[in-house]
C-alpha cells in the first residue's frame, strides 16, 4: 500500500503515533483498572471474594483474546483495520463502564444507592466484556505493527523503539494509576454526593478516544503490511496431520521417526516442521510460567484490599489504597535501565552465565518472596483489627452518665469506672449487673453476634439504655461516628459534611461517616453553641460523649469524651513497598526477559503465535488465582498469601530443572540452513530434471512444481 514515508533522527515518523497512542491506550486500560475492584466492592456492593473472582476472571480474558485479534489481523483485515475496529469496540466499552457508575441513573429514592443494582451490574459486565476484547485484540498488533515500520536495516532503531514503548505503556499507567484513584475518591452526583466512579472510568474513556484518533491521524504514514494468511492455522493443521498420521501408522510395523511433528513430513514444508518444533519447545516451557502471573496480578485485587485496611498518611499526603499500585510502574522505570546498565554488567563481569531462563527462574523466587512480605503485613494488619463476636457470642461496653465513678459488678467481677473502654464478651444470652451503693441490679439480654454499648443514667434507678454497635470496619477508610448525650436538654451536632440531628436528652444519634482529616463538630443547644475539634485517622469509630456538666463555650472542647469502639488503621501503607519492591524486580527478570526470550527462539514467521502464547500464560494465571482461592477458601489471607508463595516455590523448582534441559537456539541460523538445503536440492533436482527432459524429450510439471516446493 502507498503511504508517505517521513524520518526523523532516522526514526520513521509513524511510529510517533503508534507510541502515543499505546502511551493513552495503556493509561486507559491501566486507570480503569486501578479502581475497578473497589468499584466492584464499594458500588456493586459484591464482597472481597466475588470482587477479586470477576476482577481475575476479566484480567484472564484481556490476555486470552490476543490470540482472536492475531488471527483476526493476520488472516482478514491486517493489523491497521483491526486496531482501528477494536479500538472503537474498546472505546464503547470504556463509555458504558462510566455509565454504569452513575448511580444518579437509577436512584429513584434519592437516598445515594442505586435502586436496580441489576442496571448497574449487566451494563459494566458488558462494558469489561468489550473493553477485554478491545484491549486484548490490539494488544498483538501494536507491537508489531510498530515493528513493521522498520526496514530490515534499522535493527538498533527498532530495538530502542521496544524500550520506548515498553516505557510509554509504565507511563501510562503510573499516570492513570495516580489520577484516577484521585477522580474515584471525589464525590459527585445529581441527587446525592458519592464516590465519583462515573469520573474515574470516564477519564480512561476519553483518553482511549484520544488513542484512536492520534493512531487515525498518523494513518498517511504507515507502512501497513498486507494480512500473509493465518500461520497459526497453517501451524495447527500441521500439527494436527502430524497426530492423525502418527496414530495412523501406530502398528510396530512402521519405522520410528525422530520428533513426532516428522509425521507431517508427507504433507508439509520440512521448514514448516521444523519450526513449529521449534515453537512446541518454548511452548512447553511455557507450561509452569501462569503460576508468576498468579501471583503478580493479585496486586491489583487482593494487594489494594489489603492497602484499604491501612493508614495511607503520608506526611500531610493521603495516599489512596488504589494508588499504592504505582510503586509498580515507578519501580519498572527506575529498575530496567538500573538492569540492564547495572546489575546484568556486573554479573557478567563475575563470570556467571545469567542466560533468560535463570533470570525468570530468579524473577519467579522474587515474587514468592513478595507473596511472603504480604503475608508478613497481613499478620500485623490482623493483629490491629478488632475481635467482634462469633454468633454464639455478645459483647458489651458500659458507658457511665453521670459524672461520678460507679462501682459495677458483672458476675463476680468488679469495675469502677466511668466508662470502658473495651468490649467484654459474654457467651450468655443474660447477664446480671449491679451498679452503685447501695447496689441496683438489672438483668440485660444481650444480641446474639452483636456488639452493644449499655447507657447507665445519671440517676441508676432510672431506665437504662442499650445501643447497638457497628460490628464492621467502616469501609473505604471512613470513620464511624456517633454522638451519646448525657444533658438534659436536646442538642444538636453538626459538621459541614453531615448533621447528626437533633440528640433528645440521655439519647444517642444514628452512625455518620466521616472521611480523614481534621473535623470540627458544632454542638448547639437553643441559642449555645460549642465547637469540639479532633482528627480522624483510616476505618476507626467513636462514640462521643455529650456529659450532664456540659458549659456550652470555647472550653467545652476539654468536657467532651471520646470512647473508641474501632481503633484506626495504624500499619501503614509504606509497608507494602517491600512487597512491591519484590514482585517488580521478578518482573523485571520474568517479564522482560521472557519477552525476549519468546522473541529471540521464534522462528521468524511465528513470533506473532509466541508472543499470543505468552499474553495466554497471563490469561491462565488469572484463571488459576481464581481456582487457588476457591478450592483453598483459607479462613486467613496471610494463609492465602503463604499459599501462593508455596506454589510458586514449587513451580519455580520444577521450571529450572525443565530450563536445565533446554539447549538455546537461533531460529535465523536454521532457518538459513534450511533455505541452503533446500537451494541445494534444488540444484540437484534440476540436474536430474534436465536429464530425465533429455531423456524423454519433455518436462514433467506437477514434478517440477512439486521440487520447487520441496
Ligand atoms: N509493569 C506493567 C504495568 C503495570 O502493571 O502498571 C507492564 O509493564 N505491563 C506490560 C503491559 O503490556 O501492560
Amino acid at each position: 500500500t502507498s503511504f508517505i514515508f517521513k524520518e526523523v533522527c532516522g526514526y520513521p515518523l509513524s511510529i510517533f503515533f503508534i507510541v502515543v497512542n499505546e502511551f493513552c491506550e495503556r493509561f486507559s486500560y491501566y486507570g480503569m483498572r486501578a479502581v475497578l475492584v473497589l468499584y466492584f466492592k464499594y458500588f456493586l456492593r459484591w464482597d472481597d471474594d466475588l470482587a477479586t473472582s470477576i476482577y481475575h476472571t476479566f484480567v484472564a480474558l484481556c490476555y486470552l483474546t490476543p490470540i482472536l485479534g492475531a488471527i483476526v489481523a493476520d488472516s482478514w483485515l491486517g493489523k491497521f483495520k483491526t486496531i482501528i475496529y477494536l479500538s472503537i469496540v474498546y472505546a464503547i466499552g470504556q463509555v458504558a463502564m462510566a455509565v454504569s457508575a452513575i448511580h444518579d441513573i437509577t436512584d429513584t429514592d434519592r437516598d445515594g444507592t442505586p435502586d436496580n443494582m441489576t442496571f448497574h451490574v449487566v451494563l459494566s459486565m458488558v462494558g469489561l466484556f468489550l473493553i477485554a476484547l478491545g484491549t486484548g485484540g490490539i494488544k498483538p498488533c501494536v507491537a508489531a505493527f510498530g515493528g513493521d515500520q522498520f526496514s530490515d536495516h534499522q535493527d538498533r532503531q527498532r530495538r530502542t523503539f521496544f524500550s520506548v514503548f515498553y516505557l510509554c505503556i509504565n507511563g501510562g499507567s503510573l499516570l492513570s494509576t495516580i489520577i484516577t484513584p484521585i477522580l474515584r475518591a471525589q464525590d459527585c452526583g445529581i441527587h446525592s454526593q458519592q464516590k465519583c466512579y462515573s469520573l474515574a472510568f470516564g477519564v480512561p474513556a476519553a483518553l482511549m478516544l484520544v488513542a484512536l484518533v492520534v493512531f487515525i491521524v498518523g494513518s498517511g504514514m504507515y507502512y501497513k503490511a498486507e494480512p500473509q494468511g493465518n500461520i497459526m492455522l497453517d501451524v495447527c493443521k500441521c500439527i494436527g496431520f502430524a497426530i492423525k498420521n502418527r496414530y495412523r501408522h501406530r502398528s510396530n510395523q512402521y519405522p520410528k521417526r525422530q520428533h513426532w511433528m516428522d509425521w507431517a513430513e508427507e504433507k508439509y514444508d520440512k521448514l514448516l516442521i521444523a519450526q513449529i518444533k521449534m515453537v512446541l519447545k518454548v511452548l512447553f516451557l511455557y507450561i509452569p510460567l501462569p503460576m508468576f502471573w498468579t501471583l503478580f496480578d493479585q496486586k491489583g485485587s487482593r494487594w489494594t484490599l489489603q492497602a484499604t485496611t491501612m493508614n495511607g498518611y503520608f506526611g500531610s499526603l493521603v495516599i489512596q489504597p488504589d494508588q499504592m499500585q504505582t510503586v509498580n510502574p515507578i519501580l519498572i522505570l527506575t529498575l530496567v535501565p538500573i538492569m540492564d546498565s547495572v546489575i546484568y554488567p556486573l554479573i557478567n563481569k563475575c563470570g556467571l552465565n545469567f542466560t533468560p531462563l535463570k533470570r525468570m527462574t530468579v524473577g519467579m523466587l522474587l515474587a514468592a518472596i513478595a507473596f511472603v512480605c504480604a503475608a508478613l503485613v497481613q499478620i500485623e494488619i490482623d493483629k490491629t483489627l478488632p475481635t467482634f463476636p462469633s454468633t454464639s457470642q455478645s459483647q458489651l461496653k458500659l458507658l457511665n452518665m453521670g459524672s461520678e465513678t460507679v462501682t459495677i459488678k458483672i458476675f463476680n467481677d468488679f469495675f469502677v469506672l466511668q466508662a470502658s473502654n473495651e468490649y467484654f464478651t459474654f457467651e450468655a444470652g443474660q447477664i446480671n449487673i449491679s451498679v452503685g451503693h447501695p447496689e441496683v441490679r438489672n438483668t440485660i439480654s444481650l444480641a446474639k453476634g452483636q456488639r452493644q454499648t449499655l447507657l447507665i443514667p445519671l440517676t441508676i434507678t432510672d431506665e437504662w439504655l442499650m445501643t447497638d454497635d457497628i460490628t464492621s470496619k467502616p469501609q473505604e477508610g471512613n470513620n464511624a461516628i456517633r454522638f451519646v448525650n448525657g444533658m438534659k436538654t436536646a442538642v444538636n451536632v453538626s459538621i459541614p459534611a453531615a448533621n447528626f440531628g437533633l440528640i433528645e436528652p440521655f439519647s444517642y444519634s444514628n452512625y455518620s461517616l466521616i472521611k480523614n482529616g481534621k473535623v470540627t463538630f458544632t454542638l448547639w443547644s437553643g441559642s449555645q453553641s460549642c465547637e469540639y475539634s479532633t482528627d480522624f485517622g483510616f476505618g476507626s469509630s467513636y462514640t462521643f460523649f455529650i456529659p450532664s456538666t456540659l458549659v456550652f463555650g470555647p472550653n467545652c472542647q476539654e468536657s467532651i469524651t471520646a470512647a473508641e469502639d474501632i481503633k484506626p488503621n495504624s500499619v501503614h501503607m509504606a509497608l507494602q513497598i517491600p512487597q512491591y519492591f519484590f514482585i517488580t524486580a521478578g518482573e523485571v527478570m520474568f517479564s522482560v526477559t521472557g519477552l525476549e526470550f519468546s522473541y529471540s527462539q521464534a522462528p521468524s514467521n511465528m513470533k506473532a503465535v509466541l508472543q499470543a502464547g505468552w499474553l495466554f500464560t497471563v490469561a491462565i494465571g488469572n484463571f488459576i488465582v481464581l481456582i487457588v482461592a476457591e478450592l483453598a477458601k483459607l479462613p486467613k489471607q496471610w494463609a492465602e498469601y503463604v499459599l501462593f508463595a508455596s506454589l510458586l516455590v514449587a513451580v519455580c523448582f520444577i521450571f529450572s530443572i525443565m530450563a536445565y534441559f533446554y539447549t538455546y537456539i537461533d531460529p535465523a541460523e536454521i532457518e538459513a540452513q534450511f533455505k541452503k538445503n533446500v537451494n541445494e536440492d534444488d540444484e540437484d533436482n534440476k540436474h536430474k530434471l534436465q536429464k530425465t527432459e533429455r531423456s524423454n524429450g519433455k518436462i514433467n510439471v506437477t514434478k517440477l512444481s512439486y521440487y520447487n516446493m520441496a
